[in-house]
């Protein structure tokens, strides 16, 4: 069986996506596209030759007969529109992170799903699909350092990850990535927060703040912090250290060759997340497409998606008031705990 796709966004994320269900994973095939900027989707559908139509519009995508489901990947304020569509048409969609740029749009989306009454929204969150983040899961399942008790976690990009990286998105773009992983690590969920903004690089853009210092707390009283360096020039670094009741455990480091050299020992640090997470975003989408084919929705979920948005906004209104706020969320419906 293969499912037949629609793509909205064609932009970098979306070549890549395209690319990987196209010529690396099995079980799918894109057949329509859609992008404001018509000339790059014609000119994906030409590169990759896909057999593949270019819709005028992402909704005439989604309601195109042949698509069985969607890809969102256009530009993160378009993503509510694109899944609330996909949910008033009955088809299953792969967002990628936003969900919505608004905790509100979020809430909407999953009201929108479970009056559905059926699973079909899953949320880009890559990070559960990769494999040091499952080998870790698995020693903290063992037991083996005993119940954590602190996270020490890293988030560093070379340069701002995109042109119009601004205000609080290192907050509400960037570590959303941490918010999603590490309550799915530790099974948990965030009830406060605090936001630090220390010394400021000289070498950002001189209205960011850039790096932050998050400090989290989870309901089982887990101290959790993270370091959002957003322009740290010398690579692409992500890290999380597990302090337990009886050892630490770390992610581990993406392999590299040690070379001894003129007196130096030295390994290599990736610079992009495109390569940090290429096997993640494989693993991602085979789930998703073998999951889709079975009549399932097995990833993170819309509920996920609202939830890092809570944490975001939270975020934001710590940094600004320089306090500890709460991160209050409503039970989680039961549609999502099955
Ligand atoms: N999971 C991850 O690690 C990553 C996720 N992303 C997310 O993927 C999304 C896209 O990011 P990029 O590809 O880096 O951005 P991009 O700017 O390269 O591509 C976005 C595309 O969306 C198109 N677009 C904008 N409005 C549209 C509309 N109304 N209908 C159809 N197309 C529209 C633009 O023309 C552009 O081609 C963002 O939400 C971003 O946060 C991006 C990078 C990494
Ligand atoms: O999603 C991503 C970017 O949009 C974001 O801005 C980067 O900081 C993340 O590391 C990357 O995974």
């Amino acid at each position: 069986m293969t499912l037949k796709i629609g793509v909205i966004g064609t932009g970098a994320i979306g070549k890549e996506h395209i690319r990987r269900i196209t010529h690396k994973l099995k079980g799918a095939q894109v057949v329509a596209v859609n992008d404001v900027n018509t000339e790059q989707a014609q000119a994906v559908v030409r590169d990759e030759a896909l057999q593949a139509e270019v819709y005028a519009s992402g909704v005439e995508v989604i309601q195109a007969a042949e698509v069985e489901a969607v890809i969102v990947t256009s530009w993160g304020p378009t993503h509510e529109e694109f899944v609330l569509a996909s949910i008033a048409a009955g088809k299953p969609v792969f967002c990628e992170k936003p969900l919505a740029v608004t905790a509100e749009g979020c809430r909407q989306i999953v009201e929108a799903e479970i009056e559905a009454g059926r699973k079909l929204v899953q949320v880009g969150f890559m990070r559960r699909f990769d494999h040091s983040y499952r080998q870790l899961k698995r020693v903290l399942e063992a037991d083996t350092i005993g119940a954590p008790l602190i996270l020490n976690c890293v988030h560093r990009n070379p340069q701002s990850p995109s042109s119009d990286f601004s205000g609080d998105m290192a907050l509400t773009d960037s570590c959303v990535h941490e918010f999603d992983v590490l309550r799915w690590l530790l099974d948990d969920d965030y009830v406060s927060v605090q936001v630090i903004q220390p010394r400021k690089t000289r070498l950002c853009d001189d209205e960011l703040q850039d790096p932050h210092v998050i400090l989290l707390r989870t309901r089982q009283g887990i101290h959790i912090s993270i370091e959002s360096f957003v322009n740290c020039q010398y690579g692409y670094d992500i890290q999380c250290q597990v302090v337990g009741e009886t050892g630490t455990a770390n992610l581990p480091e993406p392999p590299s060759v040690p070379v001894r050299h003129a007196a130096k020992l030295s390994s290599g640090i990736l610079d992009s997340w495109k390569d940090r997470f290429i096997d993640a975003f494989d693993v991602e989408f085979q789930e998703w497409i073998d999951a889709t084919l079975r009549g399932e929705m097995t990833g993170p979920s819309a509920w996920d998606g609202y939830v890092v948005a809570v944490t975001g906004d939270a975020c934001v209104k710590a940094k600004y008031s320089g306090r500890i706020e709460p991160i209050e969320l409503p039970e989680c419906p039961d549609f999502y705990t099955n």
